[in-house]
């Protein structure tokens, strides 16, 4: 029997950067229709796994494989027609004056074709109604705050209508609002049937919709399962207060905490 093409599969991964080994040995595997969230603390890996799979960076060792295609370094090999990418710190605008829409549509440009046409605008507004922009779409990116311009490069990664959509730290620096957007944004994609890894610090807003948590240190994996418990919900209401060195006995209900662990 044939193995299944999944949307991501690493085997023994590793990444050397200059004279660092940044990803040590990662074997990752995202299923069709999961929601994963890849953790860790700042320098841990998550931003160099995820730039790898994307083939921005070089394989060192190892096999990384989106959708069954051995990816490589310059992006060669990655499958585009089915992959989003919104890279970690970037913003919508760089100094270009240009409209929501204009953005979001740039995204279904392609060597072929130079101009994406009546359809291409009809997908670039949907694309924006995903994300809770529409309303602002002939509005100039440079008047938008950085969670507005964020949604703005998902919905330009969201317009060709990817089966695997890759974010890089999405919540970060962003306004209340536009958490909440993006957390309803991605709850319909996972309706819709599409594979989300996402780099995160925390869960966060996200916490609810992420199904797998997979955790890096050092270059690591080293949790691959339900989601660690957030801190905060050691105060929540319901919380139960007890614990193994006061002599509860039973079975543990939630996941492993490990948030100290990061
Ligand atoms: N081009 C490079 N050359 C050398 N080292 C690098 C390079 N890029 C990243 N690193 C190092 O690799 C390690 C992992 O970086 P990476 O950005 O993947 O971490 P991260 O988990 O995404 O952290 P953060 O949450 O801060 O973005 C860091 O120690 C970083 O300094």
């Amino acid at each position: 029997m044939s193995e299944p093409v999944l949307p991501v599969r690493t085997e023994d991964l590793t990444v050397v950067l200059g004279r660092s080994t940044v990803l040590r040995g990662i074997d990752l595997t995202v299923r069709d229709g999961e929601t994963v969230a890849l953790l860790g603390a700042n320098g841990s890996g998550k931003s160099t796994l995820v730039r790898a799979l994307v083939g921005v960076l070089p394989v060192t060792r190892g096999r990384a494989r989106i959708y069954g295609r051995d990816v490589m370094a310059e992006q060669r090999t990655v499958p585009w027609g089915r992959v989003g990418y919104v890279p970690q710190r970037v913003t919508a605008s760089a100094g270009v004056p240009a409209t929501a829409l204009e953005v979001v549509t740039s995204g279904l440009l392609d060597r072929r074709r130079l101009r994406p046409g009546r359809a291409g605008r009809a997908r670039a507004l949907a694309a924006l109604e995903q994300v809770g922009l529409a309303h602002r779409a002939r509005d100039s990116v440079q008047v938008f705050s950085g969670g507005q311009q964020q949604r703005v490069l998902i919905a330009r990664a969201l317009v060709r209508e990817p089966d695997l959509l890759v974010l890089d730290e999405p919540l970060a620096g962003i306004d209340a609002a536009s958490k909440e957007a993006l957390a309803r944004t991605i709850a319909e994609l996972h309706e819709r049937g599409t594979t989300v890894l996402v780099v995160l610090h925390e869960l966060g807003e996200l916490g609810p919709l992420v199904e797998r948590a997979v955790v890096l240190r050092h270059g690591r994996v080293v949790h691959d399962g339900a989601p660690p418990r957030p801190s905060a919900g050691h105060d929540a209401p319901g919380h139960e207060h007890e614990h193994a060195h006061e002599g509860a006995v039973g079975p543990v209900h939630h996941a492993p905490d490990l948030t100290v662990e990061l």
